[in-house]
């Protein structure tokens, strides 16, 4: 069995206390990428289970599940996924924005947002992630992740959106970004491994809300420096679950992704059953 895991911040507390040594004994190795990566990785069968773009995970519901109570959301403000912008948001018609290669579900949701909420149509190309060559070139660019956490400490005279903020502001609903998923074959093919790394994850996940993410926020702050402050209020930005409302906000989200033609078709959610 083959983990992905995102090498961004965001989703460490989800991983932070898996028994690696562990897994490896067991024949489970890791690989950790951009999150495009990982859903490219999953859709091609050389990653089995990971946190993926909730985006990737509509294109691909037919053959992937969800492991329950899990996944990178906001309510509001995400506080890593901006939009840095010469103009105001609704001069952007007809503007130049570059966005990310290392996403699926911001680049949806943007398109979303201008498409559906602001009535504009701006023009778009992928690139990858470098705040100071985008904002050159285009009109504005989408970062997510560590890039746009660097990139807002950078910024001195753009406007900057908060994709979670705008999202919640014109639904009420949270908004997911990542899903922890896995392809259905595993059901068959490797059941107790999965139970084991889906329960693994869901006490890493509860130890460091248990913890306030006081060791999360230390490893954060020793590689991408910043105040263990600024961290703290990060994590706690964040919210790590999969209930209800997240599958609300995640069934309008692939609602309005079809009518952007972004999705053939709107999927359903299932989750795996540990009984
Ligand atoms: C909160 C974030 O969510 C991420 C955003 C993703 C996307 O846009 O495809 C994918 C995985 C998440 O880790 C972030 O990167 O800032």
């Amino acid at each position: 069995m083959n983990i992905g895991e995102i090498s961004y911040t965001n989703i460490i507390p989800l991983y932070f206390y898996l028994d690696r040594e562990r897994l490896k004994e067991n024949g489970v190795s890791i690989t950790d990428a951009v999150p495009s990566k990982i859903n490219r990785l999953m859709e091609e069968k050389r990653v089995d289970i990971g946190g993926i773009s909730s985006f990737s995970f509509g294109k691909n519901a037919e053959r992937y599940s969800l492991i329950p109570d899990l996944s990178v959301s906001a309510f509001g403000k995400v506080n890593s996924i901006f939009l840095f912008s010469k103009y105001r948001l609704e001069e952007l018609g007809g503007k130049r924005i570059a966005l990310t290669s290392s996403s699926e579900t911001s680049v949806a949701l943007l398109k979303i947002i201008t498409q559906q909420f602001y009535k504009i149509e701006p023009s778009f190309e992928v690139e990858t992630p470098h705040f100071e060559r985008m904002i050159e070139l285009y009109d504005a660019c989408l970062l997510i992740g560590d890039d746009a956490i660097s990139a807002k400490r950078k910024n001195g005279s753009y406007y900057v959106y908060d994709l979670g903020e705008i999202w919640y502001q014109e639904t009420g609903l949270p908004m997911v970004f990542a899903v922890m998923a896995y392809r259905k074959e595993m059901e068959t093919e490797k059941r107790e491994l999965l139970s084991y790394v889906g329960q693994s994850m869901t006490e890493s996940k509860e130890r460091c809300l248990r913890e306030n993410f006081a060791p999360v926020v230390e490893r954060a702050v020793m590689e991408h420096g910043g105040s263990a402050a600024f961290w703290e209020s990060y994590f706690n930005g964040l919210n790590y679950g999969f209930n209800g409302e997240h599958e609300k906000g995640l069934s309008v989200y692939f609602q309005l992704a079809k009518e952007c033609g972004l999705l053939q078709t709107i999927p359903s959610i299932l989750k795996f059953s540990y009984k």
